[in-house]
């Protein structure tokens, strides 16, 4: 998220969840003020890539944050550096998958992380606008919640509802905790199309009661 008036009609869907991109490179960096009248449920995340955890403690602290994002190549002990210095907020810890993903790579992190992310790689450190292949996820090895991300967007949402559903991912979607939207559903980088994020899920709770 990045516009004021746009934050506060996104919320007005009340996500779980809203991000905030502190990645100076992003089209979607976020330097403003985030408006202080949002629904008090909404978990404010920052989103960062390969920040010093004096950085993430000062925009925790500015912005009145619930949860960090680390999308970049975060080791395990900087999430325990960070859950000690910040033991109440949330740690979402990003992996990038392609064609294969090794999940022996989430192991470091079991203890030190809340939640696990899957995004796309791609050129970008997120943000990319590109699905992966979700039938990697059936080697999920963890009972750790995840959040699934990358390239989800108004036509992904029969793929999402077949995920969650379909009994040939049973066993992983059952640990799908959140999904992650971002560049499908923009206007413009930063700026969300509030129509369509309410269809989206409109249509995926109505299909998971
Ligand atoms: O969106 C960005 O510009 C970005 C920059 C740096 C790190 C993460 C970023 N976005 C995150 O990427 C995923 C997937 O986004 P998309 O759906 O593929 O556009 C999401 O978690 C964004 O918060």
């Amino acid at each position: 998220m990045k516009y004021p008036e746009n934050i506060r009609a996104v919320a007005s869907l009340h996500p779980d969840y809203m991000g905030f991109i502190f990645h100076g490179k992003s089209p979607r960096y976020f330097k403003g003020e985030i408006p202080d009248d949002l629904p008090v449920a909404i978990r404010k995340t920052g989103v960062f890539v390969n920040s010093s955890i004096v950085e993430i403690i000062e925009k925790v602290t500015r912005y009145h944050l619930h949860a960090v994002q680390l999308h970049g190549g975060e080791t395990a002990e900087f999430c325990r550096e960070l859950r000690d210095a910040l033991p109440r907020i949330e740690i979402i810890k990003v992996f990038s998958v392609k064609d294969e993903f090794d999940f022996a790579q989430l192991l470091p992190f079991e203890n030190t992380a809340d939640y696990f992310l899957f995004d796309t790689k791609g050129k970008q450190p997120g943000g990319n606008g590109y699905t992966f292949d979700w039938k990697l996820l059936k080697n999920y090895p963890s009972g750790k919640p995840y959040f699934l991300s990358g390239g989800i967007g108004p036509k992904e949402t029969e793929k999402v509802q077949d995920f969650l559903h379909n009994q040939e991912y049973r066993n992983v979607s059952a640990l799908c905790y959140a999904i992650d939207v971002n560049s499908r559903f923009e206007t413009e980088p930063g700026s969300k199309n509030t129509e369509k994020l309410k269809e989206f899920k409109s249509k995926i709770l109505c299909q998971h009661q």
